[in-house]
């Protein structure tokens, strides 16, 4: 079994960049559907196991997919099948942003319900409410949605009861081929939304007020592929800048828009990290002192939930009571009980955990998540003695070359699949 080792105490330096981002990237993939003429030429494409998930699904569906490097090239142009099967659908979530592509382009898609995951039962009311007012009949069949319009789309004007950022995703793609113009309010206002309508409006789309929270659609009769460079990912960045700030090390994360991360720096800044911006870089120079904090997840620009489990990893090394509340997800603390081994004090009321911070001990764990990967991941940073992070799965979806990047800053760090030669230092369970 693949596994991360890591060797707690080192002090991190230098940089690290920050890859194209994953979120940004996998409903453009699925937008780059919507061409029915041209190639479409993605730059900055992080390497990614979602990214492969995702373009093998576009391939069964009948575009043509080729990757090289950071760059994947799609021509959907050929007639797609509308059918996206369990084996595809159910190795990621994403899967289900190809619903708004396929109903625009085929008037009909039979997509497989993948169920619930770690983080909660996530189900797409608000997708398919929105698709039913644009015109979409649903019915559930052996456990795939059958969509079916009676030919083009209907622009309608459809308010979603929470911004929902895949809702917002899929009811834009499906939109943007509709007749008429659609009206989207109280929709998510992620920078990864912004860049899906750039993408669109890019390929001939006419998308205006993404980022905000009312996004006005006027289709148009058909898209062409087009070039288009992914927006950095602002939740590696994140991550990276809890690296530093959990050894108290100073580093530069390279490749940040700051603007997309505002709520997490404010919350480091309080603990008492400096975050100071250099171009287009971030310099995080931590204090040796940090104070406790409170943290509450909100949709965007409020506290990512994606970065709630590195900040708590963080937490846990503050002297003090910081409290983190979990707003977006039902169940995104799967990760308490894996720092709990890990000798973290971490108490859980209601959607609260209330974190105590002392001496973490590297411990055996297992991811629970893709955040919770890198979580555990940076608390062996800091833990006496080693930690084993196994079911890294999970980090693969999210992170390229985690263990490869983190090494670079100084870290003691090896990926294997044979831990023999740690075992007796490390704590099993
Ligand atoms: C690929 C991608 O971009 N994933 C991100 C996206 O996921 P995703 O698009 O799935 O997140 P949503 O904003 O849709 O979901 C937020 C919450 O709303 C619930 N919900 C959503 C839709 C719906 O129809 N009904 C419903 O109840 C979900 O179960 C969840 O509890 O946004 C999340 C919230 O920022 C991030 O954590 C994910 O990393
Ligand atoms: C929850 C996440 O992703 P997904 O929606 O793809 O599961 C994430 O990126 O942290």
């Amino acid at each position: 079994m693949d596994k991360i080792i890591v060797k707690g105490g080192q002090e991190l330096s230098g940089s690290v960049k920050v890859e194209g981002s994953k979120n940004a990237v996998l409903p453009i993939l699925a937008a780059s559907l919507l061409a029915a003429e041209g190639t479409s030429v993605l730059t900055n494409v992080p390497k990614l196991s979602d990214v492969s998930t995702l373009s093998k699904l576009l391939e069964y569906l009948g575009a043509e997919v080729s990757n090289e490097d950071n760059q994947v090239s799609i021509n959907a142009s050929s007639k797609l099948s509308s059918t996206a099967p369990y084996d595809l659908v159910s190795k990621m979530r994403a899967s289900m942003l190809v619903m708004g592509p396929l109903l625009a382009r085929n008037s009909e898609c039979s997509v497989a319900m993948p169920g619930g995951c770690a983080i909660g039962s996530r189900p797409i009311e608000q997708h398919l409410k929105g698709f039913e007012k644009m015109g979409v009949e649903f019915k559930n069949q052996e456990g795939n949605i059958l969509g079916k319009s009676d030919g083009r789309l209907k622009a309608a004007n459809i308010s979603l009861d929470f911004p929902s950022v895949g809702a917002t995703q899929n009811l834009m793609m499906a939109a943007s081929l509709a007749d008429g113009t659609t009206h989207l309010e109280n929709v998510a206002m992620e920078p990864e939304i912004e860049d899906l309508a750039d993408y669109i409006n890019s390929m001939g789309g006419n998308i205006q007020g993404a980022g905000t929270n009312h996004i006005t659609i006027e289709g148009v009769s058909k898209l062409a592929g087009s070039r288009h460079e992914v927006i950095p990912d602002r939740i590696e960045a994140g991550t990276f800048m809890i690296a530093g700030a959990i050894t108290r090390s100073e580093i530069l994360v390279e490749n940040v828009k700051t603007n997309h991360l505002t709520a997490l720096i404010s919350k480091l800044e309080e603990a008492g990290v400096q975050i100071t911006e250099e171009g287009r870089n971030v310099r995080v120079t931590p204090s040796s002192h940090l104070k406790p904090i409170t943290v509450k997840t909100m949709p965007h620009p409020g506290f990512p939930t994606d970065m709630q489990s590195q900040m708590m990893a963080l937490l846990t090394t503050i002297n003090g009571t910081s409290t983190i509340t979990e707003t977006i997800f039902e169940n995104r603390f799967m990760h308490v009980n894996e720092f709990s081994h890990m000798n973290a004090d971490i108490a859980l009321e209601d959607n609260t955990a209330v974190i105590k911070g002392r001496q973490l001990q590297g411990a055996r764990v297992k991811s629970t998540d893709l955040r919770a990967a890198a979580a555990l991941i940076l608390a062996g940073l800091v833990s006496e003695g080693y930690t084993v992070v196994t079911e890294l799965r999970h980090l693969d979806r999210g992170y390229v070359d985690f263990h490869k990047k983190l090494k670079a800053l100084g870290a003691d760090i090896e990926r294997t699949g044979d831990e023999t030669a740690h075992k007796s230092a490390v704590t099993t369970r």
